[in-house]
């Protein structure tokens, strides 16, 4: 592990709601948007940080820029207090909101950079080589001279994400990068940020619904509920946690009644084909083994679990929270 450059202890954002209840009353609510979140991010990694609507994620991005102040804990990002020096913050992060640009919407691209530029003085030497990377990764090349409000959304987030590194952050945000994308804008956007934190080693901290941004860019997962941290670990360990199933695929010679094996669940049965589901966390060697001597096989596949599933019950399900790490 690197130096650590995202620092959160016991971080808690409560919201003070006034809504109606009835003609002349008014009510008083506190929402916990975070609720006593603590993690660390070394710098250089590509953290993904999931979890239902309403969840907290952009509330936890909001008080990492500095834009909202948390109501209790401790927070750090490249050894700054982000709600008390939010512009000395500013030169060191890039953000992006998937679903509003920060571009202008008037200019064309190359006058958004230009402002960019000026707000963050950034030396004119760095700034060319900087616009001309991202020109070159993203394939902005020819959109530089169209107005903002002409652009596609896969233009428009391309665009927005090069505005977000022409002052070299250290730490990138991102909050929905690919929302709304076609496929190949998607996989444009994922290799860009694959190549800027390998080469440069920036810190990303992704929000996504997308489970496949997390699957190609993301070691690490945290996955957050009710404001709650519920998971920070591999993919991998999210599967145990999630208590997922393999499931074995297997094309016997003849229809057979549903197979008994221990440890093993048969959850479909279509002519001669049995899908056998056992966890994820299990070695398939032994059920194989078990079934290849008992039953008259010609084929068979192992199935992996699907990411969306195990996220889904784990979004659905009564867990208990990470416990606090130090
Ligand atoms: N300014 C605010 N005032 C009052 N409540 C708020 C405010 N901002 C967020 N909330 C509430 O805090 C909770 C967390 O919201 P947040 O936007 O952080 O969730 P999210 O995980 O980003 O969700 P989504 O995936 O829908 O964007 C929600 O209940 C939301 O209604």
């Amino acid at each position: 592990m690197g130096d650590v450059i995202i620092e959160l202890d016991g971080v808690e954002k409560v919201f003070d709601v006034r809504r109606r209840a009835g003609l002349f009353r008014r009510e008083r609510k506190q929402v916990r948007a975070v609720d006593g979140i603590s993690f660390t991010v070394p710098r250089g990694e590509m953290v993904g940080y999931i979890g239902p609507n309403g969840a907290g994620k952009s509330t936890t991005i909001k008080m990492l820029t500095g834009i909202l102040t948390p109501s209790g804990g401790r927070l750090r990002v490249a050894g700054i207090d982000p709600s008390r020096e939010r512009t000395r913050l500013a030169r060191r992060i890039g953000v992006v909101f998937g679903q509003r640009t920060t571009l202008w919407w008037d200019l064309p691209l190359r006058d958004s950079y230009q402002l960019v530029r000026r707000m963050y003085r950034v030396e004119d030497a760095r700034f060319k080589k900087n616009l001309a990377r991202c020109v070159d990764l993203l394939d902005l090349g020819p959109l530089l001279e169209v107005p903002v409000r002409q652009l596609s959304l896969g233009q428009r987030m391309r665009g927005d994400i090069a505005a977000a590194l022409l002052h070299d952050p250290e730490v990138l945000y991102l909050d929905e990068p690919t929302i709304g994308l076609d496929v190949v804008s998607k996989a444009k956007v994922r290799e860009f940020l694959q190549t800027v934190n390998a080469e440069q080693g920036m810190t990303v901290l992704l929000t996504t619904h997308d489970l496949t941004d997390i699957e190609q860019l993301c070691k690490r997962v945290m996955v957050i509920d009710h404001g709650k941290l519920m998971y920070d670990g591999g993919l991998e360990g999210l599967h145990a946690v999630g208590e997922s199933e393999r499931t074995l695929v297997v094309d016997f010679e003849r229809e057979l009644p549903p197979v008994a094996v221990a440890g093993v669940r048969c959850v479909r049965v279509d002519g001669p084909r049995q899908w056998l589901a056992f966890p994820a966390t299990a070695s398939a060697a032994p059920v194989v083994a078990e079934v290849a001597a008992r039953f008259p096989l010609v084929d068979l596949s192992v199935r992996e679990p699907a990411i969306e599933e195990v996220i889904a019950r784990m979004y659905g399900g009564e867990r208990l929270p990470v416990a606090r790490q130090g």
